[in-house]
């Protein structure tokens, strides 16, 4: 990936960061550069997740699926960490395979009944992931999941992936079952696992190219460096933190590629679980190029001055013509393509809002690949662990998910806890119909 920040430059925007500021901020990435760098030669919990490209095996994660080879879908049963950078690889992909990803992140009854109730269950592998072995609604999911298959007559022990840590429920029922099955690498949150078993299993069993996942990675860890001038992930990180710090709370992830749609739900994780804390942090927004031009730029362009957009937009794509018109009014677009026509939809908006004195930052791929892939994950997660070194803030745990999931055990009567009491001891204004 490469990166352009110069909507983002104080002589362009307001918020904006100036040059100085940035030569200031540089001393301080160098910094951080290189604690970063001691915390990956030490393996240190979090910035292990930055050895990746040279630590997953591909081989051994091709050997570990064989068994589902003939899968014409994949349910993927998992949430957070441990599903969005699998679907953001597959999703990005999927006109590159036969093989439909289905991912059940959520514990929708209807929803979940509807996935079950399309799929060709004795042509569907069941990749199961949780890096705790103990996610309520991926056991859940899991549980309803092996009970379809049984009640299809379908042996979901043939057809089952697990990829969890060394301990846990879901560990121990792998080794009880024999299923095949890999680890979660230890020292690697979950949003920061996409380029490790957990997202690469569904890439293999969908036919994606591991080897340029990983080396687009590896490129991406190579560009580490010790100034923001010499980093794209590190530009894209200090030019995010400076623009929180000087208003801009809130970061519109906006691809001009419908295909990395999923990558900006990936992105809205990293992002917000990595760096909500303390009081801290800048507020994730997913939009959409083209389409959110339509709903959201009026906001971002004449709204409060509290945004940085950030676009993500590939220089190739697969393109489709626009049949000519007689119409003439519509002439100019018979002559173009559609590609042509989102990329100029692109420019314009970009130079809009930078019209408007709004902050924006573009981040530029070569084409949505395996191998460009790779390197706007392993980007975007450098990109996060820098601004954590700015911020201050520790961006490899959640401690504040814990409550609700305290509570939601205590509702189903899994123990006691106080969550659950303040759950019931509810403030109500209820207004009625
Ligand atoms: O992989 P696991 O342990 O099932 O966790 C899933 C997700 O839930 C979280 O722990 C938040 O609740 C995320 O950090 C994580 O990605």
């Amino acid at each position: 990936m490469n990166v352009d920040i110069g909507n983002a430059l104080a002589s362009v925007a307001s918020p904006g960061v100036s040059r100085d500021s940035l030569e200031r901020l540089d001393e301080r990435v160098a910094d951080a550069h290189e604690r970063i760098e001691a915390g990956r030669a030490n393996d240190e919990h979090g910035y292990a997740a930055l050895n990746l490209p040279e630590r997953t095996d591909p081989d051994e994660i091709r050997e570990t699926v064989a068994p589902v080879a003939d899968a014409d879908a994949l349910l993927t049963v998992g949430i957070g960490g441990s599903a969005l950078g699998a679907a953001t690889i597959t999703n990005a992909l999927a006109a590159e395979s036969d093989v439909e990803a289905v991912y059940l992140d959520n514990v929708d009854p209807a929803w979940i009944s509807t996935q079950l109730g399309r799929l060709p269950l004795e042509r569907t592998a069941i990749n199961v992931v949780s890096r705790s072995g103990t996610t309520a609604e991926t056991l859940a999911n899991f549980l309803v999941v092996r009970d379809a298959f049984e009640r299809a007559g379908v042996d979901w022990t043939e057809r089952t992936i697990v990829t969890t840590g060394e301990s846990g429920p879901l560990r121990d029922l792998s080794d009880r079952r024999d299923l095949p099955s890999l680890r979660v690498p230890d020292g690697v949150p979950g949003r920061f696992s996409a380029l490790s078993a957990v997202g690469m299993v569904a890439a293999a069993v969908c036919g994606h190219d591991l080897e340029a996942l990983l080396s687009g990675a590896a490129a991406e860890a190579d560009s580490l460096a010790g100034s923001l001038f010499e980093c794209p992930a590190y530009a894209y990180g200090t030019t995010a933190y400076a623009l929180d710090a000087r208003g801009a709370g809130t970061n519109a992830m906006m691809p001009y590629a419908e295909s990395l749609d999923t990558y900006a739900e990936w992105f809205a994780q990293l992002w917000a679980e990595s760096l909500g804390k303390d009081g801290l942090g800048q507020t994730p927004v997913r939009a959409l190029g083209a389409t959110d031009q339509h709903s959201q730029i009026q906001l971002y362009r004449a709204g409060p001055r509290d945004k940085l957009v950030s676009f993500v937009v590939p220089d190739e794509r697969d393109d489709r013509s626009i049949p000519a018109t007689d119409v003439d009014d519509l002439a100019y677009l018979g002559e173009a393509t559609l590609g042509e026509l989102l990329s100029a939809e692109f420019e314009a908006t970009e130079a809009s809002l930078a019209a408007a004195g709004r902050p924006n930052v573009r981040i530029e791929l070569e084409r949505v690949d395996e191998y460009e892939l790779g390197g706007l994950l392993y980007g975007m997660e450098a990109a996060c662990v820098l601004a954590g070194e700015l911020y201050d803030v520790n961006p490899f745990n959640q401690p504040a998910v814990e409550w609700a999931k305290r509570a939601t055990r205590g509702l189903l009567g899994e123990g006691t806890f106080e969550e659950a009491e303040s759950v019931t001891e509810k403030t109500e204004l209820r207004v009625e119909r």
